[in-house]
């Protein structure tokens, strides 16, 4: 077991964890100048397995949903290993087991979707019929819906990869990601990205016309329930703006998982002191179908109570 005044902070190994947990270690040190953060990485299924699709992941090694990146963190935290878990909030399924509990989350990086082309002009100029690659049913089916003429198909790999393969297969016009791995890794998200086979260029996706994923761009800190040390560190820097965002996101996404898994997009934004949401759930399966949407807003102060209504509201 740690000493008092020392932290175990628990991040997976990729460069987009690296990051994001030398950005929550340097704001602990900066809050507990005394305390020694210590780092331990662990890898977790979804970094094993880059062979299949995410969904296959899952299902083949037993693991829930969006658990394949955070399964092997949560076993860590449970026998002490480590004292703290950062997570891609995103990746972190709504509903934890009992013994966790998310506690705070870092300043949001931008929320949207990128289309990254071999030419410039986004969307827009994104030939008839065009070929576009993503992993994700959500992005896929989001993408569908704007562009019914565009074909989906499925990529793996990191991000230098993801971009490379753009830049070198023919047939592939565009791919899909989120600016804030992007942003956070260096890129010039929303311009030209140089690869090994050609420059690449990236346009943002207006979050409330192409609804991200719950929690994109947000970097969260999960600990064991009742660790109040733990706890005491990671409350002391978290991001209230950013907590209020995601709480009201998440709970939609909740209110909609009840054991089926559908692609959901969401977004908030504050206006003075409400908070606005727009959501869209498509239907399961090939077809693009008519998605459900909804936008509602409502007191900032009650976040599950906006998402509740926006769920409600859903036709
Ligand atoms: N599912 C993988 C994942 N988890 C978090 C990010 C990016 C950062 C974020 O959205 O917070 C990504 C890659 C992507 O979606 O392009």
């Amino acid at each position: 077991m740690s000493t008092p005044n020392k932290l175990v902070v628990g991040t997976r190994g990729s460069a987009l964890a690296l990051v994001q947990a030398e950005m929550t270690e340097g704001l602990l040190r900066e809050a507990f100048p005394e305390a020694e953060i210590i780092r331990k990485v662990i890898t977790t299924t979804g970094d094993r397995r880059t062979d299949v699709s995410l969904a296959d992941v899952a299902k083949e090694e037993g693991v829930f949903d969006k658990g394949v990146f955070i399964k092997e963190l949560e076993v860590a935290l449970e026998q002490g290993e480590i004292d703290i878990a950062v997570h891609s909030l995103k990746d972190v399924p709504t509903v934890l087991e009992d013994q966790f509990e998310i506690v705070s989350v870092l300043e949001r990086a931008p929320v949207s979707d990128i289309l990254i082309t071999k030419g410039e002009g986004g969307l827009d100029a994104l030939p008839q019929g065009a070929k576009v690659a993503s992993s994700s049913c959500r992005r896929q089916k989001m993408l569908r819906h704007l562009r019914p003429d565009v074909e989906m198909v499925d990529i793996r790999g990191n991000v230098p990869t993801r971009l490379r393969k753009l830049a070198e297969d023919p047939e592939l016009d565009g791919i899909l990601l989120a600016e804030a791995g992007l942003v956070r890794l260096g890129y010039n998200a929303t311009g030209e990205m140089s690869t090994e086979a050609g420059p690449v260029y990236g346009a943002t996706l207006d979050a409330e016309t192409f609804l991200p994923a719950a929690g994109q761009g947000a970097v969260a800190i999960e600990i064991r329930k009742g660790d109040s040390k733990a706890a005491e560190f990671a409350k002391a820097i978290n991001h209230a703006p950013t907590m209020t965002r995601i709480q009201a996101e998440r709970e939609f996404l909740r209110l909609l998982d009840g054991g089926c898994h559908t692609p959901v997009g969401v977004s908030t934004q504050f206006f003075g002191d409400s908070l606005l949401m727009e959501g869209i759930v498509f239907p399961e399966g090939e077809a693009i179908g008519d998605p459900l949407e909804a936008e509602v807003s409502g007191p900032a102060s009650e976040p599950l109570k906006v998402a509740g209504n926006l769920f409600r509201s859903l036709s």
